[in-house]
């Protein structure tokens, strides 16, 4: 059994008095049994998340890290300075990082690789363009691209990454796959990970579907066996909003 896991990626928004307001709001509502929740933040709210969360089930993510654990690297964090802070999870692999700063499949192997070094559970993006879906490219983006983001990883690293199906098409456009359409995508993904790794680990991994998640279609994607959970971006700025996302998760 795998547990459903919701995590909100706030992207670049909230100041460090709102990120606490938040989970003052949200604190017992988005604490459901046998649902994972997650909130990936900017860097700057990141310590006061920590501190709001402790003696809840709320579990903090960041949305990226560097690869090495320190340097001149203007600019950047560490997964080093992360764990240190107390953060529990990392999105690597963005289709926002892909497409405006840059990040190539090999740097999204390397983060993944620092992150467990460093004890941090990466969420990794995954997803094609609309031009690739029209050219019928979905599966074939979604495995390079898995594939080069656990290239090297252990089995026992492997079966603890978070994959994160997100269409680019479908983010913040109020677009959705059907949630058949990202079962198909998600399971051939599983396949993809068995092949490398074997059934044992694919069957461990979660693998969520992101893009216009919002508390009245939440559910429809749940339905489908091998989905297990979202990240998702506006939906999860507002608490009641991000209250229904983690009980329609249950
Ligand atoms: O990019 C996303 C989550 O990482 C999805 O964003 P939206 O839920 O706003 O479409």
């Amino acid at each position: 059994m795998r547990t459903p896991i919701i995590a909100g990626n706030w992207k670049m928004f909230k100041t460090v008095a709102e990120a606490t307001a938040f989970i003052q709001e949200v604190k017992g509502k988005a604490e459901v049994d046998g649902v994972e929740s997650v909130i990936c933040a900017p860097y700057t709210s990141l310590p006061a998340l920590v501190q709001a969360v402790k003696g809840t089930t709320l579990k903090v993510g960041a949305q990226n890290l560097h690869w090495e654990d320190s340097g001149a690297f203007t600019g950047e964090i560490s997964g080093a300075m992360l764990k240190d802070l107390g953060v529990d999870y990392v999105i690597i692999g963005h289709s926002e990082r892909r497409a405006y700063f840059a990040e190539t499949d090999e740097n999204v192997n390397k983060k993944v690789h620092a992150a467990f070094k460093h004890g941090l559970l990466p969420i990794v993006c995954v997803g094609e363009s609309l031009e690739e879906r029209e050219a019928g490219k979905t599966k074939d983006v979604c495995r390079v691209q898995t594939e080069a983001a656990l290239q090297g990883l252990s089995a026992e690293q492997a079966a603890q990454v978070v994959v994160a199906y997100e269409p680019i098409w479908a983010i913040g456009t109020g677009k959705t796959s059907t949630a058949q359409d990202a079962a198909d995508v998600i399971g051939y993904i599983r396949e993809r990970i068995s092949a490398v790794f074997g059934g044992e680990v694919a069957g461990k991994v979660r693998i969520q579907y992101g893009g216009s998640v919002k508390p009245n279609n939440i559910r429809e994607f749940m339905q489908k066996e091998d989905i297990d959970g979202a990240l998702v971006g506006g939906a999860s700025l507002e608490p009641a909003s991000y209250v229904q996302l983690v009980e329609g998760a249950r």
